[in-house]
């Protein structure tokens, strides 16, 4: 792996030592960047964007931290997805030591979505690590976000104590659920009689995509799919993390000529001394039938006896409608989408509220300091639309609720109890009642889950 010198960045850059600013006074302005808290630092690191020209250098640093060597396809999906987003190195005496994109995604949050861009590839070079690269690149990238007016941000993260820090919570949860299939699937209810079909991948984005477009706000967390996000990451022909898997199969529900009522899509493996598998990797449904014709599909398939699927939403009906919780069991709970509410102002104003709120909450936020601080939150019950039912605005009077930015994150989806938090010591409740109406007010019909990892 070369590491050449490329051309500093273009963009005014900061060195990683600067004193914290003081929380600024005033919600009518825009969130400012700060500088993060005094570390250990090398201040010969600059910061700034990664020019086109340099893109494949910042690729290279990527495969070289991610232990990669990608087929010249998938080298240039990447170049494609790169060439369109916001990118900040991070430059030792020129040398690019430090790499990170934001992917302009737009999620769903409660009553819509919102744009919401998503941080991958973040790379420091193995030289260069725990010297506050990353605190110096995430920085960096804050001031582009305020800039840019980006509510919102989101990342997955590669291992989990690496980004609370920053100000990221986990705001969507993922089931891994296993189906022992060497029987067939028990069910309490009827499944859709409907015919069930197989699509050609090449169909899948003019079929499954309008699908998604249509459902994609019934549930908060998840990512709107582009087609070239259909192509590129849901149709590749071979996994990247088990090349014995089939390539992807698409099976839709619904009568010919009419609308899909659903779909799952999944690969299969047979193995020689086990049962084959059919690991699922999406399935939606507009109805509790269909989800059940889908999943007894997948469990009648042949040569197959077990099916796990890894990202489930918590409360996915499968596993009340199942008949036999011995046989469909929930393996692991793991953390997906983490949230960073880059102003809090803007992201508490654009959702929906199940229930009206009248407190005054008191943010922790080391990072942007423009988000710190008592605001007094007001909204009415507005469970469908977002617009011109909450306010959020500076005050003076006490807190209801004292909590970190990361926290409240957690709980913008509606996933994390606000209730939860106090209970375990990370939010102080002053007024009795207020978490309990706080829970009530960000309560969504679905919990909030995403399955796109990126
Ligand atoms: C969204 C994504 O792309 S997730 C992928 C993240 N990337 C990877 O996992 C690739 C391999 N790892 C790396 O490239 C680097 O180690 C990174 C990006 C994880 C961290 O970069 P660094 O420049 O070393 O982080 P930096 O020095 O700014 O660390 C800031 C703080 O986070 C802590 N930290 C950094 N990495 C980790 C980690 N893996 N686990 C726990 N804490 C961590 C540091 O100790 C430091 O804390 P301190 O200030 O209390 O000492």
């Amino acid at each position: 792996m070369d590491m050449e010198p490329v051309q500093p960045p273009t963009q005014s850059t900061q060195p990683l030592t600067q004193t914290t600013q003081p929380p600024a006074q005033s919600t009518q302005s825009p969130a400012q960047p700060t500088q993060p808290p005094a570390q250990s630092t090398q201040p010969s690191i600059r910061f700034g964007d990664i020019p086109e020209a340099a893109i494949d250098r910042a690729l290279s640093l990527a495969y070289l931290v991610f232990h990669e060597s990608p087929q010249d396809e998938k080298r240039k999906h990447h170049r494609d997805l790169l060439l369109g987003c916001v990118r900040v190195g991070a430059y030792d005496q020129g040398e690019l030591v430090g790499f990170l994109a934001a992917l302009p995604f737009t999620v769903s949050v409660p009553g819509g979505e919102l744009p919401c861009p998503g941080l991958t590839f973040v790379s420091v070079a193995p030289t260069h690590r725990r010297r506050g690269v990353l605190t110096g690149m995430i920085r960096e990238l804050f001031g582009k976000l305020v800039a840019d007016g980006a509510p919102i941000a989101a990342l997955w993260a590669s291992e989990d104590a690496i980004y609370g820090r920053f100000g990221f919570g986990p705001a969507t949860l993922g089931n891994t659920v296993e189906i022992d299939s060497r029987r067939p699937l028990a069910l309490r209810i009827a499944p859709d009689t409907r015919p069930l079909r197989l699509l050609d991948p090449a169909d899948v984005p003019d079929v499954l995509g309008p699908y998604h477009d249509r459902t994609l706000t019934e549930r908060p967390g998840r990512l709107a799919r582009t087609e070239a996000w259909w192509r590129e990451e849901w149709m590749v022909e071979e996994d990247e993390d088990d090349d014995e898997l089939s390539p992807p199969r698409v099976v839709t529900l619904g009568d010919p000529g009419g609308p899909i009522a659903g779909y799952a899509i999944y690969r299969t493996r047979t193995c020689d001394d086990a049962p084959g598998l059919v690991r699922l990797d999406d399935l939606e449904a507009d109805t509790p039938a269909a989800a059940a014709a889908l999943w007894r599909y997948l469990a009648s398939i042949d040569l197959t006896g077990v099916i796990r699927a890894w990202g489930r939403p918590q409360d996915d009906p499968l596993l009340l409608f199942a008949a036999d919780r011995d046989q469909v069991r929930v393996t692991g709970q793991f953390p997906g989408l983490r949230v960073r509410l880059v102003d809090v102002r803007a992201a508490l104003t654009a959702r929906s509220w199940a229930a009206p709120v009248d407190m005054v909450l008191d943010v922790r936020d080391d990072h942007l300091p423009a988000n710190a601080g008592r605001h007094h939150l007001t909204a009415t019950a507005a469970v469908t639309t977002a617009d011109g039912h909450a306010t959020y605005e500076r005050t003076d009077r006490p807190a209801d609720l004292t909590l970190d930015v990361r926290d409240l994150a957690a709980c913008y989806f509606g996933g994390t109890p606000v209730a939860s938090l106090v209970r375990a010591g990370l939010a102080q409740e002053h007024t009795p009642g207020t978490a309990r109406a706080l829970d009530a007010a960000l309560r969504t019909a679905l919990l909030p889950h995403t399955v796109d990892e990126f």
